[in-house]
C-alpha cells in the first residue's frame, strides 16, 4: 500500500531532524513541504503570529481544534511554561497516529494531551472527562465550516472566561466565511485581523484573534 503524504513528512522528520528539539521539527517540517510536497501546517510564516499570541497570552490550558501532523501542537506546545498543556483535537486516527509520533519525537508528550475524535464530541467532554475548567487560548485550524459551530459550543460548554483568546487559522484561505460574519459581529467578541501569507506560498492569507468578553 503506497505511503501518504504525512507518512512521508513524519519519516522525513524521524531521518533528519533532532530527536527532542522542537524547533529543529518544525524546521524540518517547513523545509519538507516548502520543498518536496506542500502540506496544510500553519507554517513559518503564520507560525510566527502563533507564537506571539501562546506568548502573551502564556496560557495553562490550550486546546487545538485539528493537529493534523502535529505541526502546531509542537510549536505551541515548546512554548508552554511548566505545569500547562495543550490538548489537541483530531479526528483522522492516521492522522492522530502521525502526530502522536511527531509530538514525541519533539519531546513535547508531557506537556501535550492528543484527543482522538470529532471536536463535536471531544468539546462537550472536556470539563468532566479532560477535568478542564476553562481554556485559556484556542488555535482553530479544523475544517473551515466547523469553525463557528464550535466557538458556539465553546460556549454552550461554559469553556470560555473573560480573557480567553481564540486565534483562527485561513481567514481569508481557504477562508472560514460563516466564522468571519459570526465573530465580528458578536459582542462578546473583541476582534482584530492579522494578515499573512499562506503556508509555504505567496498567496495572501490571515488569521483572526477574538478575545471572549466574558
Ligand atoms: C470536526 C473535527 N474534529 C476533529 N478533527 C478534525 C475535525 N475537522 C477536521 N479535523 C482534522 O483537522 C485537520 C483539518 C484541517 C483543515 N484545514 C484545511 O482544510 C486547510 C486547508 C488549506 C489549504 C490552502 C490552500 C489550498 F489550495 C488547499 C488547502 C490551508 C490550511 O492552513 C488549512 O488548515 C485534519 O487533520 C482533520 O482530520
Ligand atoms: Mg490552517
Amino acid at each position: 500500500m503506497n505511503q501518504s503524504k504525512e507518512r512521508r513528512i513524519l519519516n522525513f522528520v524521524l531521518q533528519n531532524a533532532v530527536r527532542g528539539d522542537p524547533c529543529s521539527v518544525m524546521e524540518t517540517i517547513d523545509k519538507y513541504c516548502s520543498e518536496k510536497e506542500w502540506a496544510m501546517n500553519v507554517g513559518d510564516v503564520k507560525g510566527v503570529i502563533l507564537d506571539k499570541t501562546v506568548e502573551e497570552i502564556n496560557p495553562k490550558v490550550a486546546l487545538e481544534l485539528g493537529t493534523y501532523c502535529g505541526y502546531s501542537a509542537v510549536r505551541i506546545a515548546r512554548l508552554l511554561k511548566a505545569g500547562a498543556c495543550l490538548l489537541t483535537v483530531e479526528f483522522n486516527p492516521e492522522f492522530a497516529a502521525i502526530a502522536k509520533q511527531m509530538i514525541e519525537f519533539a519531546g513535547v508528550q508531557d506537556k501535550v494531551k492528543l484527543l482522538e475524535g470529532p471536536s463535536e464530541v471531544i468539546i462537550p467532554q472536556l470539563k468532566k472527562k479532560y477535568e478542564v475548567d476553562t481554556l485559556d487560548f484556542v488555535f482553530v485550524d479544523h475544517w473551515k465550516d466547523r469553525y463557528a459551530p464550535d466557538t458556539i459550543l465553546l460556549q454552550e460548554c461554559s469553556l470560555l472566561r473573560k480573557g480567553s483568546v481564540l486565534l483562527a487559522d485561513n481567514i481569508i484561505f481557504p477562508g472560514a466565511p460563516e466564522f468571519v460574519k459570526y465573530i465580528r459581529n458578536n459582542p462578546r467578541f473583541q476582534c482584530s485581523t492579522y494578515p499573512s501569507y499562506l503556508e509555504y506560498m505567496k498567496v495572501q492569507d490571515a488569521m483572526e484573534k477574538a478575545v471572549f468578553l466574558g
